[in-house]
């Protein structure tokens, strides 16, 4: 069976790369499969600069085809904050209930009509020796006054797409089918079926 690394130790990406790939065949191995997998440093400027960092350095390391995902919220009232310091927007421990506690405090006297905000997802995919290649794409919803719905991860319980419901409402079938990562996944397939040959990945 074909497989990818992907350059992350996130669960939540982990799972939603798995199921993603699973409909190609293709199976998903993640840091969080490698024994002392190294932190990159994101100190890129956007997100496809840490995407490429995060790609790179783990692509030259195992000598492998590697795909990074780096990724954040952008609230237009908080002039695109947190952005691509989301994952560590209330430290560096990487929290994700102090993170959406310190959105929720700064948006406390923001009207719903100035909630909006987009979910961005960069994909790099590393190969050694081979140029790099980056795609994206997004998602827009609004962010609610307190936590809906106990699936998904990060700031999911928060983000509310136009049907009404928070990605934490959606089953992982329905994220996967609108989300900023499977925007950016729909975008990599072509990718890789340049690289790959057409029949392995529609
Ligand atoms: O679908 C999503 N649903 C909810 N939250 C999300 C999503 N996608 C990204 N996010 C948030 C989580 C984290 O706060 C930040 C990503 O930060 P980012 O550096 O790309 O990932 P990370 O540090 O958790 O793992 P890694 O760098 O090992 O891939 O944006
Ligand atoms: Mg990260």
């Amino acid at each position: 069976m074909k497989a990818v690394l992907i350059a992350t130790k996130n669960r939540g990406k982990a799972k939603e790369f798995e199921q993603m790939f699973s409909k190609y065949g293709i199976e998903v191995k993640t840091l969080l499969d490698v024994d002392h997998a190294i932190d990159v440093a994101e100190t890129g400027k956007t997100f496809e600069e840490n995407a490429i960092l995060k790609a790179e350095t783990i692509a030259n390391q195992y000598q492998l085809m590697t795909i990074a995902d780096d990724s954040g919220l952008m609230i237009d009232a908080l002039d695109g904050s947190p952005g691509i310091y989301s994952a560590r927007y209330a430290g560096e421990e990487k929290n994700d209930e102090a993170n959406i506690d310190k959105v929720l405090s700064e948006l406390m006297n923001v009207s719903d009509d100035r909630r909006a905000a987009t979910f961005y997802c960069a994909l790099a995919v590393a190969e050694p020796g081979k140029e790099t290649y980056t795609v994206s794409g997004t998602l827009n919803g609004m962010i609610t006054h307190k936590r809906i719905g106990e699936n998904g991860f990060g700031y999911d319980p928060i983000f509310k797409i136009s049907s009404g419901k928070t990605l934490a409402q959606l089953s992982s079938e329905e994220k996967n089918a609108i989300s900023h990562r499977a925007n950016a996944m729909k975008q990599l397939s072509k990718l890789l079926n340049q690289k790959w040959g057409e029949e392995s990945i529609k």
